[in-house]
Order: structure tokens, then sequence, then C-alpha cells
């Protein structure tokens, strides 16, 4: 029989699942690094502190209003059919209660302690994934993730914000390389998970236009991505390293999705889906060692 203490343990597991917790760490990876992009010396800790912590609240906000709105095909899918809503272990009154709670704290941070610009931006990115993603295009169009992939690419526009108060080009730079980096990075595991989203009735670009499509977008999003991610060396944003890392990271990126249309090579789809992740980690990375390179070496 489960202890008091072991069912304490999986009710915060079961919360913290909720969040989207690896999703969300990403994310924050990006938004910290939009802040230390958007000024030449280090920001403020108050920003970094009080900024992080607001969007990410608000990110996990969204990913338990998309948790609830999912809770009934969540449990026709292997991946998805042990969260918590899918499984009983949270019920949708406590979710929702969770969710405004990290929502109302969330904004309230970023009006009184980071300025009312980020704090709107990073509601209507909130909106952008739980209600216009998940509750509508998620359920009506292939074109789902492209669409709905602008909310999630928002975290280094909303961490730039919070340093500088005001959208500049450079910023929408950043969301732009996550924008064309969305398609490759879900549809590589829609393809891998096919047959569930088929069975759960969501019409994800491998279900409505087949496997050989879906590779060929990939393929073309990969090359877009490669472009797009040039920019902030041609803009003057960032120097040489920046430009060797996002050469070499999109290349990579891009054999993966020849090999997966070669369909040589068993697990092709998910791994590739599993460098889509380390690709972004490390393409924001070195947009940061460079940035502080630059610096250093400037002085
Ligand atoms: C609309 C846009 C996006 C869609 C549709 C999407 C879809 C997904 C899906 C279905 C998973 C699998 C989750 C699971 O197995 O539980 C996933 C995993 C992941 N995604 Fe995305 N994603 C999007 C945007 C993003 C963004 C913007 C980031 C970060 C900047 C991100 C980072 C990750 C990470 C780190 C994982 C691995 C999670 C884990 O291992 O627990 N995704 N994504
Ligand atoms: C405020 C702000 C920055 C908001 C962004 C919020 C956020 C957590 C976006 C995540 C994107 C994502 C994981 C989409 C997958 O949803 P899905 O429903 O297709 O995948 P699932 O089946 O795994 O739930």
């Amino acid at each position: 029989m489960a202890s008091n203490d072991d069912r304490v343990k999986a009710s915060w597991r079961s919360y913290l699942e909720l969040c989207k917790p690896n999703v969300v760490a990403l994310m924050i990876l990006t938004s910290v690094i939009g802040m230390m992009l958007a000024s030449p010396t280090f920001p403020h800790w108050k920003v970094m502190l009080f900024g992080n912590l607001g969007i990410a609240l608000m990110a996990a906000s969204a990913a338990a209003i998309n948790h609830i709105v999912d809770r009934k095909i969540d449990p026709i899918m292997s991946r998805t059919r042990n969260r918590p809503l899918a499984k009983g272990n949270v019920d949708v009154t406590h979710a929702l209660l969770f969710s405004t709670i990290l929502g109302v704290s969330g904004m309230a941070l970023l009006i009184t302690q980071i300025n009312a610009l980020t704090a709107w931006l990073t509601f209507a990115s909130l909106i952008g994934y739980a209600v216009v993603y998940t509750l509508f295009l998620k359920r009506a169009t292939p074109q789902n993730i492209v669409i709905g992939g602008l909310a999630g690419a928002a975290p280094p526009l909303l961490g730039w914000t919070s340093v500088t108060g005001v959208v500049e080009p450079n910023s929408l730079l950043l969301v732009l390389i996550i924008f064309a980096w969305t398609p490759p990075h879900f549809w590589a595991l829609a393809i891998h998970r096919k047959a569930e989203y088929a069975k759960a009735d969501i019409p994800m670009l491998p279900v409505t236009h087949g496997e050989a499509y879906t590779k060929v977008q990939i393929l073309l999003y990969t090359l877009i991505l490669l472009a797009i991610s040039l920019f902030p060396f041609i803009t003057g944003m960032s120097g040489y390293l920046y430009l060797g890392a996002a050469l070499a990271l999109g290349l990579r990126f891009i054999y993966w999705a020849v090999v997966m249309i070669r369909n040589v090579r068993p697990h092709a789809a998910i791994n590739t889906f599993k460098y889509s992740i380390t690709y972004l980690m490390l393409l924001f990375l070195a947009l940061l060692v460079d940035h502080y390179l630059v610096a250093y070496i400037g002085t």
C-alpha cells in the first residue's frame, strides 16, 4: 500500500508534470539568452530573476491548460496516457486552479517587476498556445503546429523586451529561428507517433498527407532554418564562432532530414526529434558564447 509520503510525492510530481518542465526549461534557456543579447552589459539580476520566473510561470500555466483541454485525447495515445489528468491523478478543478495561480502570479511578476509590454506579449503567447493552438488549431488543420509554433517561439523576444522594453528587429530574428525550427521538431515526432495521432483523430501532417510528404516538408523547413540561422551573423549580431556553429548544427539537421527521406535507418524519425532539441539548445548557447567572446575580445 502507498504510504502518505508516497502520495504526497506523487501529487507533487503530477503538478510538476502539468507544467511540461523540460519544454519550459528549454524555453527559459532561450529567454535568458534573449535577455543577454539585448544589451552589451550583463542584465540586472532583478530582470533575470523576475523576468524568467514570470515567463516560466506563464508558460507552465499554458501547459497546464493544454493538459486540461487534451484530457479526453491523452488517454488514447500511449505517449500521453499516463499524464495526471488522463490517469485521474489530478482533477480538472484542481488543474484549473493550479494553472490560474501560476498564470496570475506570472502576470503580476511581469507587470510589477518587468514591464507591461513583456507582460502582455507573454499573455498573448499563453493564449496562443493554450487556446488558439490547443483548443482550435490542433484539431482543425495539419498546419496547426506551424501557426501555433509562434507562441512557443516567443520566449527570446520576451526575454529581450524584459531588458529593453521595446521590440527590436534582432529579437524577432531569434523568434524566426524557433518558428522555422518547430515544424521539423514536431513533425519528426509526429511521424514516429503517426498511428497514435490517427487513433486520436488529430489531423497532424503525417496522418493527413502521409509520411513521404511530411519528410519533404521537414527537409524544406530545415533548409529554411539553416538560411534563417545565418541572419544573426549577416546582421552583425553574432560573429564567426556563431556562424561556424550555425552551419555545423544546420548541416547535421539537414543530414537527419535526408536520412529520414532515404528511409534506410530504423528510428530515424525519433532520432531527428531528439536531435532537434540538441540543435536548439546548442544554437542558442553558441549565440551566447559568441556574444560574450566578441565583447571580451573587443575590450
Ligand atoms: C507548437 C510548437 C511545438 C509543438 C507542437 C511541440 C511538440 C512537442 C511534443 C509533442 C513533444 C513530446 C512531449 C512528450 O513526449 O511528452 C515535445 C517535446 C519537447 N519539446 Fe516541443 N513542441 C513545440 C515547441 C517547442 C518549443 C518552442 C520548445 C523549446 C524552445 C520545445 C521543446 C521541447 C522539449 C525540450 C521537448 C522534450 C520534452 C521531454 O523530454 O520531456 N518545443 N514537443
Ligand atoms: C507563455 C508561453 C511562452 C507559452 C508557451 C507555452 C508552451 C509550454 C508551449 C509548448 C509547446 C508544446 C510542447 C506543444 C506541444 O503541444 P501538444 O498538445 O501538441 O503536445 P502534447 O501532445 O505533448 O501535449
